[in-house]
């Protein structure tokens, strides 16, 4: 994907945008570490990333602190606009950003602002009941994971986030995995998905990570020499 800008200048950079969805508690965070670590994509939580800003002295702190509390949603234009800066502000070009577009409103500013097409929407779907039991045991702190406001984030998930998983099923772009499994086994499944998009996009951090003791010195050497080859060719 030839990436336009994400704001409104040419780049010549192609950048890839993975959205990734479900329950409150699904494992989102969880799952999205995992696959920074194997995947090399760049993690931004909308949820941190207003947390942060709550705790920035910005004029819009107390009003973002209020609406989280509630589990309503932040205005779309406030929350692109961190995503944004996050993305500029970074030296990747492959990001996750978890936990948006949580509605149709959030989904057509990114569309405006940003104008990057995600590759595709990662689905963790998982049952209420296992949800309530992941967010009540989290102990992070959180304002919101009591179980009066975690009953308003199911009901905004319900009428809000699912019709925009909805828009993207659509169009072939969701991929959904079975969440209420064991961490580990979950990111089995999603590892086969990052996978067979990598292609040619294969980095020289892969072939880092993937190394082991037992690969011979000179078969790491070819594949590195192999990955210039490829980046040579997709420059020219
Ligand atoms: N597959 C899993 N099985 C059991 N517990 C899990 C699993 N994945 C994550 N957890 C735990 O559930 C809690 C919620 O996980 P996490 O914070 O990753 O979810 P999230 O989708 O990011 O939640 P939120 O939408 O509230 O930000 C954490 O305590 C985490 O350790
Ligand atoms: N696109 C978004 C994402 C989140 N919020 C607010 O943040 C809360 C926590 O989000 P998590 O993903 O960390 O669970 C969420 O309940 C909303 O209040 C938002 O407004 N817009
Ligand atoms: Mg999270």
């Amino acid at each position: 994907m030839d990436s336009k800008a994400m704001n409104g200048k040419p780049s010549n950079k192609r950048i890839k945008v993975v959205f990734v969805l479900g329950g409150p508690g699904s494992g989102k965070g969880t799952q999205c570490a995992k696959i920074v670590e194997h995947f090399g994509f760049t993690h931004f939580s909308a949820g941190d990333l207003l947390r942060a800003e709550t705790k920035s002295g910005s004029e819009y702190g107390t009003m973002i602190q209020n609406l989280m509390k509630e589990g309503k949603l932040v205005d779309s234009s406030i929350i692109v606009r961190l995503i944004q800066k996050a993305m500029l502000e970074s030296e990747n070009d492959k990001f996750l950003i978890d936990g948006f577009p949580r509605n149709e409103e959030n989904r057509i500013a990114f569309e405006k602002i940003v104008n990057i097409e995600p590759e595709f929407l990662l689905f963790l779907d998982c049952p209420e009941s296992e949800l309530e039991k992941r967010l009540l045991s989290r102990n992070q702190g959180r304002e919101d994971d009591n179980i009066e406001t975690i009953k308003k984030r199911f009901k905004v998930f319900m009428e809000s986030t699912l019709p925009v998983v909805s828009y993207y099923e659509q169009r072939g772009k969701v991929r959904k995995v079975n969440a209420a499994k064991p961490p580990e086994e979950v990111f089995e499944d999603i590892k086969a998905i990052f996978s067979s998009i990598q292609g040619n996009d294969i980095s020289y951090r892969q072939i880092a990570i993937e190394a082991k003791p037992e690969h011979s010195p000179s078969l790491i050497k070819c594949c590195l020499q192999f990955l210039c080859c490829l980046r040579m060719h997709e420059r020219k």
